[in-house]
């Protein structure tokens, strides 16, 4: 039997999610949230920690509170003109059924021992002061892919705060999630923590699609 066409679309279905070989949905009401273990080859995650290691910068968030511990890991963005990079590009987008179109750059995290991101939430908050800085042009942040590119010795897991679900770190390991409800309202049951590394070094991607194509602002 011929595989079904890929979607194209400007916002993923889960059902095309829940279709991949391997894939979990994890069984809650409130979030939308799969796992899929070995998304990414070893040798995808090698490249990728390498070009991280190159670039790597202090992290940043949007409507700062005041806690300059909140976010302490070193970020970078991944240029799609490197061909190794648009591949795992377009690998995400098709494990999402989105057009790429909608997607922002995608990032790499490095956490130390020590460093984490406090409870958050990927979508930009409609009341805060930095929304329309950072999504007058291309909307809100609609679905996350985040893949762990490593598993350090201890420590780093993803706590969903108000679903009662930890995932922990392991190389190649991909969370996919919804940040939106049905309704295309904002979903803090996605509210998440990326705990303190207590051992070693993690390493992530994560990619961010909008509601809208993608303009650099
Ligand atoms: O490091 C993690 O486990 C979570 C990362 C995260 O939530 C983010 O980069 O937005
Ligand atoms: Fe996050």
């Amino acid at each position: 039997m011929p595989s079904p066409a890929i979607p194209v679309a400007a916002d993923a279905d889960p059902k095309w999610i829940a279709s991949h070989p391997r894939v979990q949905r994890v069984p809650r009401r409130n979030l939308t949230l799969f796992i899929q273990r070995h998304f990414l080859t070893a040798e995808e995650c090698t490249g990728l920690i390498a070009r991280i290691e190159a670039r790597r910068r202090p992290s940043t968030i949007a409507d700062a509170n005041g806690d300059t511990a909140f976010r302490t890991s070193e970020t970078c963005d991944l240029d799609t003109a490197d061909p190794f990079v648009a591949a795992i590009d377009e690998k995400l987008a098709a494990f999402a059924g989105i057009d790429p179109a909608f997607g922002e750059p995608i990032q790499g995290q490095r956490y130390a021992v020590g460093q984490e991101f406090k409870p958050h939430t990927d979508y930009f908050d409609p009341a805060g002061l930095d929304f329309v800085r950072y999504c007058s042009l291309s909307g809100n942040r609609t679905w996350t892919l985040m893949v762990y590119l490593n598993q350090p010795s201890a420590g780093g897991a993803t706590r969903f705060v108000k679903i009662g679900k930890m995932v922990q770190p392991e190389s190649g390991k991909l969370l996919a999630w919804n940040n939106r409800l049905e309704t295309g309202r904002c979903n803090d049951s996605s509210l998440h923590h990326g705990m303190k590394v207590r051992s070693g070094v993690k390493y992530i991607i994560t990619k961010w699609y909008r509601e809208k194509i993608w303009v650099e602002s």
